[in-house]
């Protein structure tokens, strides 16, 4: 079976991300790529990262009013993605409009709250609820727009699907027991995110910044 780690390849340049893909593609399931590269790269650059043969997971979180996300999503059908991301705070009209411009074979996904928040950081922003309860308020808009899945943190995931059984789940903020948070807030180990329901994982540095890639990559997948 392929492995449920996706490696977030979060950096503007091309050649290194070709290089670290090389380097893991046998210990990963799939490439996410996201507005690092694709600002670097563009549409030619996901092109050949995609020539590497892994799936791959376009990143770009698209936000904004549903016509403009709507034209930005046909603008991307010719590259096929696997997975696409979109933010569930757009709205129902505009979750909607970017599912009916995907292509049939991609997963379109809401992120619902970022995994570098937590409750001050919602609070702040004027959303007076617990990370959970948006991540519940949200994954049922996903669900109830037609949407394929949606991003959320380890901690939430189990009582997301509860909500959505046949949801699919993409979980980042992921790290090993031994390895630095960084600028992630709600974190979890990869064997608890796919014991609490995860689809798939989302892996960048722990992977990336590892002295070897590929033996961090193997090292995590051990544990799965
Ligand atoms: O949509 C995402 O992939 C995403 C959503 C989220 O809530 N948190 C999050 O970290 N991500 C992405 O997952 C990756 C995490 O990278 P690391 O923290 O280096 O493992 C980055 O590429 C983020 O853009």
């Amino acid at each position: 079976m392929r492995s449920p780690i996706f490696v977030a390849i979060d950096t503007p340049d091309l050649e290194r991300a070709k290089a670290v893909a090389a380097r893991v593609r046998n210990h990963v399931g799939g490439l996410k790529l996201g507005l690092e590269f694709f600002c670097a790269n563009g549409r030619q650059g996901i092109r050949e990262m995609a020539d590497l043969g892994l799936p791959i997971f376009l990143d770009l979180k698209l936000h904004d009013i549903p016509n403009t996300v709507g034209k930005a999503v046909q603008a991307l059908r010719p590259l096929e993605p696997a997975v696409l991301t979109v933010h569930a705070a757009g709205g129902r009209a505009m979750l909607e409009d970017a599912k009916a411009a995907a292509p049939t074979g991609t997963k379109v996904v809401a992120v619902t709250v970022l995994t570098s928040l937590d409750r001050g950081d919602l609070q702040a922003a004027g959303v007076p609820s617990e990370p959970h309860e948006q991540v519940e308020r949200l994954t049922a808009l996903a669900r109830d727009a037609g949407l394929d899945g949606v991003v959320c943190s380890g901690n939430e995931v189990a009582a997301a699907r509860k909500l959505w059984p046949e949801g699919f789940f993409v979980v980042p903020g992921v790290r090993p027991a031994d390895a630095h948070a960084g600028d992630q807030k709600r974190v979890i180990t990869p064997r608890a995110a796919l014991d609490a329901g995860a689809s798939i994982l989302v892996i960048g540095r722990p992977i990336t910044q590892a002295k070897d890639p590929d033996v961090a990559a193997r090292a995590i997948e051990a544990t799965l």
